[in-house]
């Protein structure tokens, strides 16, 4: 098997004597698609910063291949949307590229025609395309992108994912993303990684689905992205809501988990049934 591109073995980093990377070891190879998917705060953005070394881990040890080239679209713009500047001039900011490099850039993420736009002016899904665009102009091995439809409405993620696949498919780099959208994850993926502080599941879509730790994590949300409703409990809540057991570790954050009973029997819940219907068809 070749190299991957880059390797994180045996993870672990702690903010304020929080464990938030906890033993974690995750490869990403040439060419592949791989997206973290995990609740809020369960430390997706941290992993990928110390897979690419701008976040120091105190164990473990992270392998890059030499030379590799990465295009990373960080989850907040660093930039003063305020500030009055032209597209044209905002992909030239970090490295120079020649005009036609830009404009070829733009082209390729659908975006030619903000060329002269303001970069305060886009629309979310301009924007994220515009970032795209200058991640590519790095002629990335390699595309990180944390939350790529973060301020775009639903049409236009299906159409930034279908995106990013044919700019994969082009451009032959690899891709590693952070989402919240599961049914398009699950559908645009070839490698799914379900982490809540350590990797609770990982693999192809279709194995990670049957997971009974992603149902855990998920839950209605999950039978949404499966497409049928089938929902069987591996673990229990606690009075206050929290997972107890399953991949659940004892955070304080949001689970994602939308169980507002308790529940510490496995059974379907019809309630839960309907609403992801709901989800589905609206
Ligand atoms: N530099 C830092 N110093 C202290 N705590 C941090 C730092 N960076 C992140 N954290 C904390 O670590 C935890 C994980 O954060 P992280 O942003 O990695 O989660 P995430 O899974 O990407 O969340 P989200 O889905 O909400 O973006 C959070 O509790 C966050 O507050």
């Amino acid at each position: 098997m070749t190299a991957p591109l880059i390797e994180g073995q045996d993870l672990t980093l702690s903010f304020g004597g929080e464990a938030v990377l906890d033993h974690v070891s995750l490869a990403i190879f040439a060419g592949e698609i791989m997206t973290l998917i995990g609740p809020n705060g369960a430390g997706k953005s941290t992993l990928v910063k110390a897979l690419l070394g701008l976040q120091a881990v105190e164990g473990g040890r992270v392998t890059r291949k030499p030379g590799l080239r990465v295009g990373y679209v960080p989850q907040k713009l660093a930039i003063d949307r305020v500030l009055p500047m032209t597209v044209k001039r905002f992909l030239n900011l970090t490295h120079h590229a020649s005009l036609s490099d830009r404009v070829d850039a733009l082209k390729q993420v659908g975006a030619s025609h903000v060329l002269n736009s303001q970069i305060g002016d886009l629309s979310g899904g301009e924007t994220q395309r515009v970032m795209l665009a200058r991640a590519l102009l790095r002629k990335p091995d390699l595309l990180v992108l944390d939350e790529p439809t973060q301020g775009v409405d639903v049409a236009g993620q299906a159409d930034l994912y279908r995106l990013i696949e044919t700019i994969r498919k082009e451009q032959g780099c690899a891709v590693l993303m952070i989402s919240h959208d599961l049914h398009l994850v699950m559908a645009k993926t070839d490698k799914v990684v379900c982490f809540n502080r350590h990797v609770c599941c990982s693999g192809l879509p279709e194995t990670v689905r049957q997971h009974p730790e992603y149902r855990s994590l998920f839950g209605y949300r999950a039978a949404d992205a499966i497409g049928i409703y089938h929902h069987e409990h591996d673990h229990e809540h606690d009075l206050s809501g929290q997972v107890v057991g399953g991949c659940g570790h004892d955070h304080s954050h949001d689970h994602n988990h939308d169980h507002g009973h308790d529940h510490s029997h496995s059974h379907h819940h019809d309630h839960d049934a309907s609403r992801a219907k709901e989800h589905l068809n609206g």
